[in-house]
C-alpha cells in the first residue's frame, strides 16, 4: 500500500525545485511528485533526471506531474494526471501495470471513472482554497470528503484517496476521520523552516490509527 504522505514540489527554477525536493527528502518525505509547470522541455527533462537520481538515493517514490512521456524517459515510478491531462485509460495502455498512475478527482463520478480505468490512487480536491494551483475545481471542504467516501463505501468502490489543496497540520486528523488514505501537500512542507519536525508530526497524525 502507498505511503500516506506525498510531497508535491514547488519552485520556478531547476535550482529552487531541487533545493526544495532535497530538503523534503532529507526531512523524511519518501514520495515526491515533481510539479514544474510552464517550463521548457529541456529544463523539465533536466530537472526530472536530477530528481530521479535524488529519489533513488533516498529510496523515495518519484512520480511526474502531467507528462507521461517524461515519466517514461527518466524511468520514474509513475505519473499524476489531472482531469484535463491524458486519459487514465490511455496512460495505462502505454505504461502497463507496473507503473503508478494517479488521477485527480473533484467528484464521486470522477473517482468511479478512474477506478474503471485502472487508476492506482486519487488526488481528491481541493480541500480548501490554495494559491499553489490556478483554476481550482469547486472546494470540497470536510463535508465533501465525508459525502464522497460514504458513497464509495455504499458502492464498494476501493482506491486510496489523497486529500489535496491548502492542507495544514490541524486538518490532518479530521481529514483522516473521513476515511481517506492520505494527503498530498506542497505549500505546507515547502515553506516550513522545521521540515523534519513537521514531517514527523504529519506522519504521527497520518498513521495514528494504523495497527502494526
Ligand atoms: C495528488 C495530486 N492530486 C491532484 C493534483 C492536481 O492535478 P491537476 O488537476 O492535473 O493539476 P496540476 O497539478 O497539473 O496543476 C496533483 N497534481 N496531485
Ligand atoms: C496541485 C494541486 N491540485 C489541487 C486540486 O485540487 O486538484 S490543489 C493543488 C495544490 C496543492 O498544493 P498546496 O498543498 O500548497 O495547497
Ligand atoms: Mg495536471
Amino acid at each position: 500500500m502507498y505511503n500516506k504522505l506525498q510531497y508535491i514540489s514547488q519552485g520556478e527554477t531547476i535550482e529552487k525545485q531541487l533545493y526544495n525536493i532535497h530538503l523534503a527528502l532529507d526531512a523524511g518525505c519518501d514520495w515526491v511528485q515533481m510539479r514544474f509547470k510552464n517550463q521548457t522541455a529541456k529544463d523539465t527533462f533536466a530537472l526530472a533526471e536530477a530528481v530521479k537520481f535524488l529519489c533513488e538515493e533516498y529510496l523515495a517514490n518519484f512520480i511526474v506531474n502531467d507528462n507521461l512521456y517524461l515519466a517514461q524517459q527518466v524511468a520514474a515510478d509513475g505519473v499524476h494526471l489531472g482531469l484535463s491531462d491524458m486519459k487514465i485509460a490511455e496512460a495505462r495502455a502505454i505504461l502497463g501495470s507496473t507503473k503508478i498512475i494517479g488521477g485527480t478527482a473533484n467528484t464521486y463520478e470522477d473517482i468511479v471513472n478512474h477506478v474503471r480505468n485502472s487508476c492506482d490512487y486519487i488526488g481528491l480536491g481541493p480541500f480548501r482554497f490554495t494559491e499553489t494551483k490556478e483554476k481550482l475545481s469547486p472546494i470540497l471542504g470536510l463535508s465533501g470528503y465525508y459525502d464522497i467516501v460514504e458513497k464509495m463505501k455504499n458502492n464498494k468502490i476501493q482506491i486510496p484517496i489523497y486529500a489535496i489543496g491548502g492542507i495544514t497540520l490541524k486538518d490532518i486528523s479530521p481529514l483522516m476521520e473521513t476515511g481517506i488514505h492520505g494527503i498530498a501537500v506542497s505549500g505546507m512542507i515547502t515553506i516550513s523552516d522545521q521540515k523534519e519536525k513537521l514531517i514527523q508530526q504529519l506522519n504521527e497524525k497520518l498513521y495514528a490509527n494504523v495497527i502494526v
